[in-house]
Formats: structure tokens, sequence, C-alpha cells
């Protein structure tokens, strides 16, 4: 495994001063920045939408990583897509047209990828494998930051990666600190979603390079910062 990049989750962040958060950690070298789209249905928790994306694609060069936790998100992945997403995540869960989302993503130069619960079988993404730039398992039930890391979730990763198909990037998403960002690693994900080990940390860009550290620790390739 080479290339390990570093998402941080705005979820966590402050969201009366957006702007100012993004700052911080593009300037501490996050790689991607990772938006959570909850919409009350698909999960308990409302976050933002299309809007606020909007406004915040204006403040950053960082590529923006869209994870739709919404029902039905093939009524809403083009007004992400002309926002300018470069990564895009929606939920097996949450569709019976994952096929045509994929197809409309890459319409758009974005990378597309799909989203599992913790509890949800790969079996049901496995049709979608070779269509996908990566697929982002969950490690804590989606809809809250802050959650306890769920351990067995290590097992879909160490599988994924021994499938043929299986795309370039495996991101993790839920309960990430530099400990279980090492287990992730270990089983084979590289992209590595962070909200409240980052964001509630009183110095973010430490822990982000701590977070390299640990990671490229393991990696054969050299940490870009
Ligand atoms: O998608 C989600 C939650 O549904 C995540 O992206 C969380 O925002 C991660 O937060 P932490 O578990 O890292 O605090
Ligand atoms: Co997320």
């Amino acid at each position: 495994m080479d290339e390990m990049l570093i998402a941080p989750s705005l979820l966590s962040a402050n969201f009366a001063c957006l702007q100012q958060e993004i700052a911080t950690v593009e300037k501490a070298g996050a790689d991607i920045l990772h938006l959570d789209v909850m919409d009350g249905q698909f999960v308990k928790n409302i976050t933002f939408g299309p809007c606020v994306v909007k406004c915040i694609r204006e403040t950053t060069q960082m590529p923006f990583d869209v994870h739709l936790m919404i029902d039905r998100p093939e009524r809403y992945i083009e007004d992400f897509l002309r926002i300018g997403c470069q990564w895009l995540s929606f939920h097996i869960e949450a569709t019976d047209c994952a096929a045509d989302i994929i197809k409309k993503i890459k319409e758009y130069n974005c990378k597309a990828a799909i989203a599992i619960k913790p509890n949800t079988d790969i079996d049901t993404i496995t049709p979608y494998l070779a269509d996908l730039d990566m697929v982002l398992v969950m490690s804590v039930e989606p809809g809250f930051g802050g959650q306890k890391f769920i351990e067995k979730i290590l097992e879909k990763i160490i599988q994924l990666r021994k499938m043929p198909d299986c795309p370039k990037y495996i991101q993790v998403d839920g309960g990430i600190n530099g400990e279980t960002a090492l287990k992730a690693a270990e089983a084979g994900a590289n992209i590595f979603v962070a909200g409240s080990y980052i964001f509630k940390s009183n110095q973010i860009s430490n822990t982000i390079q701590n977070l390299r550290d640990v990671l490229y620790g393991l990696s054969t390739k050299k940490s870009p910062h």
C-alpha cells in the first residue's frame, strides 16, 4: 500500500465558522475534505445540502469528498456534481439505481464510491466494484460523529482487498484515531475520515501530522508533508 489520504470530516467542525475551520485543516496538510450530507430520513440526523457545499466550495482548493447519507440519492446527485465535487459516495442501502448513479458521477469526471453500513454485506456491491473508484466502509452506524469504531468491519476491508475488482481506494469512516487508523490501514484501507479526532483536538495540525506519521510508518511511499 502506498498513498494514504487523510480526510477531516466537517461534521465535527464549528458550523459558525466553517471557512476558518476548513482553512485550518487545509493548512495542516489534510488531503481531502469529507462532507457528510444527512437528510433525517436515511439517517436520524440532518446536516447541510448543496447550498452550503456550494458556498464553501469557493473558500478552498481542497478536493471535496461528499458522503451522501440520503434516501434515493439519485434525486440530488447532479446538484452536487455541478458544484464541483471530486469524490462522491452514496449508500447502497438507499437506492435501487446504483449503476445509473455511478454513470452520472463519471460523466462529471468525479470519483465514484459506494458506501456500506457496518452490517451490510459486501455481496451487495460486488456487481459494481469494477466501475468504482472507491468503497466507503462505515466503521460506525451512519448519522453521528464521535462514536466508537466497530472492529468487526476490519474483516470486511480485508475481504474487499482480496477481491479481483476491488477499486484502488478503500475509505474507512467513523471512530478513526491514531490507533484505529493503523488497524484499518493494516486491513487495507487507504483513505481515513476523521471528524472528532481532528476537529475536537487542541492542536489540529499536530493531530493530522501524528495520523500521517502513523500511516506512513506502514507505507512504502514517503509522506508528502
Ligand atoms: O459519516 C459519518 C457519520 O455518519 C462520519 O463521516 C463522521 O463524521 C465521522 O466522525 P468521527 O467518528 O470521526 O467523529
Ligand atoms: Co462520513
